[in-house]
């Protein structure tokens, strides 16, 4: 099975089964997830990461946890939900697909008369989210492609690939889709300290699907750019305010400078649904923080000081100004975001 394929997230009826991602590339293990709170840590453990993975699973989640615990009574059970979609929520603050995903549950659900009815209509919805998402990511694999050259050098930062989503991914999704053509692509992929998706996830997926994959260390990035011909940086993101902001993976930023003092493009990929039109700019992105022993442990083993001082900001945000195109499954935006991003949530487009 090639990687583009592996499903992160199965929905089993009455448990999910997820990929451990954390058990990469070593293992291609599977865990069953029987509760709320198994998701929860899932998510929170990043055994399934990925902006919108993250949301295909609390999605999941929800409806799990609504045929297994919901309450008889109807509002009772909407005022569980709200509960439930909110701890969900909290398990991380970053990617919006997470909270995009749970409100479209909770839409859901408050249309509903009965509660067999929103049990119902939760499973669906949860299935409907991962379905179209397949689709989403296929159309954002296409755009992205036809933004490269033949024979193109491609580097890319943390995994966006078919795990972080439902298949395909997003910036991988533009070499699968090179792949599918027949197009000849390179990619340089960063090792993307200290959680290492590149290195673990990336560099795994793109050798699984036969697609040219050269791994290397962030801090090499630089030289990469001045010593090889790149033709472009791909990377995913998180969350994409109003006016373009985006927060991605740690290190993403310093990327757009590079790009922008080596005179090459700078492309994100993401659905729509990792765009956030109420969130003004990248200011107010919450930045999570997580725990040290990402960076002074690699592999279990420690390699910096007892009691060290530690910051893990998991994400940066990008300005607008440093990105020369948003790749969504709508096209491409570039230059006013403020106004191309509102346009794509037009009737016209949707
Ligand atoms: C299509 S994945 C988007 C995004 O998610 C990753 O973060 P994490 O591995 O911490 O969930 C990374 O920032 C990707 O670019």
């Amino acid at each position: 099975m090639t990687a583009e394929f592996i499903k992160p997230v199965i929905w089993e009826g009455d448990a999910i089964r997820l990929l451990n991602q954390q058990k990469l590339p070593g293992e291609v293990e599977y865990i069953f997830l029987k509760t709320i709170e198994d998701v929860w840590d899932s998510i929170s453990e990043l055994k399934v990461r990925g902006a919108p993975a993250i949301g295909i699973a609390a999605a999941y989640g929800l409806a799990l946890w609504a045929k297994k615990g919901g309450s008889d009574d109807l509002q009772v059970l909407k005022t569980e939900l709200a509960e439930k979609a909110a701890y969900l929520n909290s398990s991380r603050p970053t990617a919006v697909n997470l909270s995009w995903a749970l409100q479209r549950l909770l839409k859901i659900a408050d249309q509903e008369v009965s509660t067999e009815k929103v049990i119902t209509r939760l499973e669906a919805e949860a299935i409907l989210i991962q379905q179209e998402d397949e689709e989403t990511c296929r159309r954002i694999g296409e755009y992205g492609f036809s933004l490269l050259p033949e024979h193109a050098t491609v580097l890319t930062h943390c995994n966006t690939g078919a795990i972080a989503t439902s298949k395909y991914g997003t910036a991988l999704g533009a070499f699968y889709i090179a792949k599918e053509q027949g197009a000849d692509v390179s990619v340089f992929a960063t090792e993307t300290r200290p959680v290492l998706q590149g290195a673990r996830l990336t560099a795994w997926e793109l050798q699984q699907a036969g697609v040219d994959v050269t791994l290397i260390t962030d801090n090499m990035a630089a030289h990469v750019l001045r010593t090889k011909k790149i033709d472009a940086i791909l990377v995913g993101a998180d969350r994409i305010t109003a006016n373009g902001d985006t927060a991605n993976k740690i290190g993403t930023y310093g990327l757009a400078i590079l790009a922008k003092a080596h005179g090459i493009p700078f492309y994100v990929a993401a659905p729509l649904s990792t765009i956030d039109l109420n969130t003004a700019t990248g200011d107010e992105i919450v930045i999570e923080e997580r725990h040290a022993d990402e960076i002074t442990h690699l592999a279990g083993k420690r390699i910096a000081p007892e009691g060290i001082n530690v910051f893990n900001p998991a994400f940066d945000v990008t300005p607008h100004e440093l990105i020369s195109g948003i790749i969504t499954e709508k096209g491409i935006v570039s230059g006013d975001y403020q106004t191309g991003l509102a346009e794509l949530f037009e009737p016209a487009h949707i």
